[in-house]
């Protein structure tokens, strides 16, 4: 008796090929509906699921291979007497090899306008059941989700045995756990989501690799970036990098910090980036402009660093960048001309991003040892509804702009941070001190002369008025703080004192 082998896809690609190598190698292959149809038009010969199971396929598809005579054929063990003796007594046959790929639900509710009856339909109920029957069964079963695995399992055929190895049998089926897991976690999710439960008793995550890294944040520590399909299209995972040496570890957590900033500007803006940290951000007319601001602001500081620009790099800009040493340059786009400039130096990564991308993670989480923390990002950026005038002195037209750049960069300063900055850059960055007046000095003594007439910004309250007494000294004239402290009345008190305009906006950004 012939072999069999059983292809159900969805995604057809690849299947034509390995049909007809199963054919080559004397398999019967049995199909259902769409798979068998195409198939057949392409000249292999196939014996349909319902021939077997004399049982037509019903309610539209969703019964097609839910049945003894295709589970017993999938999960009897070969070398097992009662096994065998139930088999020969039910008329089951043993089917050797499983193809499936499932029905694209994920692909689905990705569309924007998908309906609820879509997803549903959507949702595979026979391809996965077979899928887990022959991965259980491994020890017999060569089980493929993936046509990645096709020529694998043809190669090891056409060997001597004729048969596929213990251990890729194992690992076909591990994926095929895997997969069915990802699967479901996109259909519980969908379904979570529908009903708005935000903390479900279980999370299920699910992430794709993206690429193995060379190592994580030292060299001594192992480490990989795994990619969420349906997450942002705004991020370092839809980036496309178009030069350079393979991105590290560092350099995503870097170039994600600086796409986050740069997403806070709508006009021209660029911002440097080290360690997580901005160093240094300039807005301008033109990019090029921005660019030579965000250079000015720390220029010792952007040696190493990350920079993202919003808007294409032109020759000007490349010019800038490439008189400097850089990790990484994230823009829209570099014009041909950049690239020709920019090229010239072998390892710098040059990334694109589609800024026009619209979806954002809901979701942002962070690990600690033994567990995982959820929140929502972040997205409260600068908004005139929230600010309060809390001094005697409102903040002039020139100083308020200072004060919006301030806003939208101290909140992406890992705390306790303070900014100084002017209209279109900025002076000093004071980040992840223990204390606020600590922040406050470093922000105060990198800006130096620079802080006569700056703004400061804080991400969260003053506990005393010491930091107001500190931007004082050094001649600050506005500050922009979230306000709440029992002891805000302290600070707005030495403000008046010294003519500071100070605004609340009532909200807090920490980062950690
Ligand atoms: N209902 C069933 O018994 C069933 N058996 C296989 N499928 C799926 O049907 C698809 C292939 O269908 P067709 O060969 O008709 O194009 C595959 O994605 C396979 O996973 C089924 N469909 C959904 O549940």
């Amino acid at each position: 008796m012939k072999k069999r082998a059983l292809l159900s896809v969805s995604d057809k690609s690849g299947i034509l090929e390995f049909a007809q190598e199963l054919e080559k190698l004397d398999y019967e292959i049995l199909s259902t509906g769409g798979t068998k149809r195409f198939l057949e038009e392409n000249g292999v010969a196939i014996t349909a699921v319902d021939e077997i199971t004399k049982f037509p396929e019903i309610l539209g598809g969703r019964v097609k291979t839910l049945h003894p005579l295709i589970h017993g054929g999938l999960l009897a063990k070969h070398d097992d007497a009662q096994h065998q003796s139930e088999m020969a007594e039910n008329g089951i046959s043993p089917i050797e090899i499983v193809c499936v790929n499932l029905y694209p639900f994920k692909e689905t509710i990705s569309k924007p306008d998908v309906s609820v009856d879509d997803a549903i339909e959507n949702i595979d109920i026979g391809g996965p059941t077979m899928l887990r029957s022959a991965a259980k069964n491994h020890a017999y079963v060569t089980v493929i989700v993936d046509s990645e695995d096709y020529a694998a399992v043809v190669n090891e055929l056409r060997g001597d045995t004729k048969v596929t190895t213990p251990v890729t049998r194992r690992r076909l089926a591990a994926k095929v756990f895997r997969h069915t897991a990802a699967y479901d976690s996109y259909i519980s999710n969908y379904l979570t989501d529908l009903n708005g439960e935000e903390y479900p008793e279980g999370l299920t995550l699910t992430y794709e690799l993206q690429q193995p890294l060379r190592y994580g944040e030292n060299p001594h520590q192992k480490a990989a970036f795994y990619r969420s399909p349906l997450g942002s299209d705004f991020s370092i995972a839809s980036a496309d990098q178009v030069h350079g040496k393979e991105m590290s570890y560092n350099n995503i957590q870097d170039a994600n910090a600086a796409l986050q900033i740069i997403k806070e500007f709508k006009i021209p803006a660029a911002v440097a980036v080290k360690h997580m940290n901005p160093c240094g951000v300039g807005t301008g007319n033109t990019i090029a402009a921005a660019f030579n601001k965000a250079y000015e602001a720390d220029s010792t500081s952007i040696f190493g660093g990350i920079i993202a620009l919003n808007r294409e790099v032109d020759a000007e800009t490349a010019a800038q960048l490439s008189g400097i040493f850089l990790e990484i340059i994230i823009a829209p786009a570099f014009s041909q001309e950049a690239m020709e400039i920019l090229t010239q130096k072998k390892n710098i990564r040059l990334l694109t991003i589609p800024f026009d991308g619209t979806k954002q993670d809901k979701w942002n989480t962070v690990t600690v040892e033994g567990g995982l923390l959820v929140q929502q990002p972040d997205n409260f950026g600068y908004d005139d509804a929230d600010i309060q005038i809390a001094t005697a002195r409102k903040p002039a037209e020139h100083e308020m702009e200072a004060l919006k750049l301030g806003w939208n960069v101290v909140k992406h300063v890992k705390s306790n941070a303070i900014v100084i900055c002017d209209a279109d850059m900025t002076l000093g960055i004071g980040a992840g001190q223990m204390n606020r007046v600590g922040a406050a000095k470093i922000a105060l003594e990198q800006a130096g002369e620079r802080a006569k007439g700056a703004i400061m910004a804080s991400d969260a309250f003053f506990p005393m008025s010491d930091t107001v007494e500190a931007a004082a000294k050094a001649g600050i004239k506005a500050i922009i703080q979230p306000g709440g402290s029992k002891r805000d009345q302290e600070s707005i008190d030495k403000a008046d004192e010294y003519g500071i305009a100070m605004v609340f906006t009532g909200i807090r950004h920490f980062k950690h």
